[in-house]
């Protein structure tokens, strides 16, 4: 059961509460969501994940509704979930939900305890003092760190926008009742929530960490942030918004070393890329993107690239989004590599994300150095990002939710424009491939992942 003790060498904390650890074993974290339904927890839960498993963190989110549902006797006990299934008093249902509950932290203690996971999402309501009590105890009992993140929300536009876009095509009500039938019983269900209802208070547990997220990141109260997974987990909260908006991710132009198969270096664009950048400039004059900044590479074939955009486009040339630096490498071709350095090829094979070319860098390199600029993307509004094939696989796994080993063989071909457009748990995805002889955009869309 998920209250027996673990088996892990864990942490101690020194006389000022600084950890201690015997041989450098980071604490497991769960985080914790709080919330009536419609306050964005599963938005929050899969952004989180996303974001921190894309940092290098090993994180999984535990949703209890997805264990409830899946519960088989849950669905004869209460034919779909109407809003009766929710209410306080209907002892059955409220062992159901209950006993999901449990299977959802007994599955959480094993992914923490064996290693596999270094951080738990735990994606349920929690409304009440009782319950956080429960889920303190079995993070005591597996020495885990525990941190709540409480949604509040009082804005009828943003629960509206919820109960819209996400609650009506949720699974608990798919073909059971019409979208306004669905709609009105979710209010219910809200209803019978409330009754229940206590928010975080920090007199609940002397060691409380939580930070309360009100109407949707227009205020933050934080509350005892403990170490490093925690606070980069506010930092987070604090940068994302909800506003539509599009990031658009492009390639430079064809460059000289492209036509010549070689790697890196800073040549100029030949002809054709030099075409592709006029119709790229011709695409936003058309497209008429509201306030749209660029975001370039230091690089010649990248600056030359938005060359023919309007100058009040701001252009701002990154260094971080520069090309992965393939060291000794640099301006050789594939065969060259293969025949000076065939252990070199072997081992990029062997393992492309990891892999670092000598005196270069390795894709998890690149990573490191775009969490900056992911952060910044995170707080903008419309963005044109004038890259490079390395870094934009590393901004697509980002967007898309990609394993990191899959990262390396992303397909970003030359000449071809990526529209990113986040949606609440997906990404609409508008891919515009160049016909360099007819100058014509090819578009083809994919909701992603
Ligand atoms: O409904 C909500 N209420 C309250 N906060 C909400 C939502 C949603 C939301 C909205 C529409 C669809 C899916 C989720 C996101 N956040 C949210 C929460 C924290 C931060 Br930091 C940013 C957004």
């Amino acid at each position: 059961s998920p209250l027996e003790t673990t088996k892990r060498k864990v942490a101690h904390s020194d006389q000022h509460g600084f950890s201690v650890f015997p041989d450098q074993v980071r604490v497991p974290n769960v985080i914790v969501m709080v919330g009536l339904p419609a306050r964005g927890k599963t938005y929050i839960s899969k952004k989180l994940c996303r974001y921190l498993k894309w940092t290098g963190f090993k994180t999984k989110v535990f949703n209890v509704g997805e264990y409830r549902r899946t519960d088989a006797n849950a669905a004869d006990a209460i034919h779909g979930a109407n809003a009766s299934f929710f209410s306080p008093d209907n002892a059955d249902a409220l062992k159901v939900r209950t006993e999901a509950a449990g299977r959802a932290m007994e599955d959480m203690a094993d992914y923490l305890n064996s290693g596999a996971g270094a951080v738990a999402i735990f994606d349920a309501t929690n409304t009440t003092k009782f319950r956080r009590k429960t889920i303190i105890e079995f993070c005591k009992n597996n020495t885990l760190r525990c941190f709540f993140i409480e949604s509040v929300c009082d804005d009828p536009a943003i629960i509206d926008s919820n109960v819209t876009d996400v609650k009506v095509n949720s699974p608990d009500y798919k073909g059971l009742m019409s979208a306004e039938q669905a709609k009105e019983d979710f209010m219910n269900r809200i209803e019978n929530y409330k009754k229940q209802y206590e928010p975080i208070e920090e007199s609940e547990d002397e060691k409380l960490s939580f930070i309360k997220v009100i109407n949707a990141g227009r205020s933050f109260k934080v509350h005892q942030v403990q170490g490093h997974v925690q606070s980069r987990v506010v930092y987070f909260l604090m940068n994302i918004h909800l506003l539509p908006r599009s990031i658009f991710l492009t390639r430079h132009g064809e460059s000289e070393y492209n036509a010549m198969g070689r790697l890196g270096g800073d040549s100029p664009l030949t002809e054709d890329g030099r075409k592709y950048a006029v119709a790229l400039g011709e695409f936003f004059e058309e497209e008429s993107v509201q306030n749209l900044r660029v975001w370039c590479s230091q690089k010649v074939r990248a600056a030359q690239t938005a060359q023919y955009l309007r100058p009040e486009m701001h252009a701002e040339y990154w260094k971080a989004l520069d090309e992965l630096d393939a060291g000794i490498c640099e301006g050789l071709t594939y065969e060259d590599i293969q025949q000076r350095y065939p252990k070199q090829a072997d081992d990029r094979a062997a393992d492309k994300y990891h892999y670092r070319y000598p005196s270069g860098e390795s894709y998890e390199d690149v990573v490191s150095r775009l969490e900056p600029v992911i952060m910044e993307l995170e707080r903008q509004a419309n963005v044109l990002v004038v890259s490079h094939q390395a870094v934009l696989r590393c901004i697509l796994a980002y967007f898309y939710d990609r394993p990191l080993s899959e990262l390396p063989f992303i397909d970003i071909p030359l000449h071809s424009l990526v529209k990113l457009t986040p949606r609440a748990y997906h990404c609409d995805s508008t891919i515009y491939k160049l016909d360099l002889e007819t100058g014509e955009w090819d578009e083809t869309s994919a909701q992603l992942p």
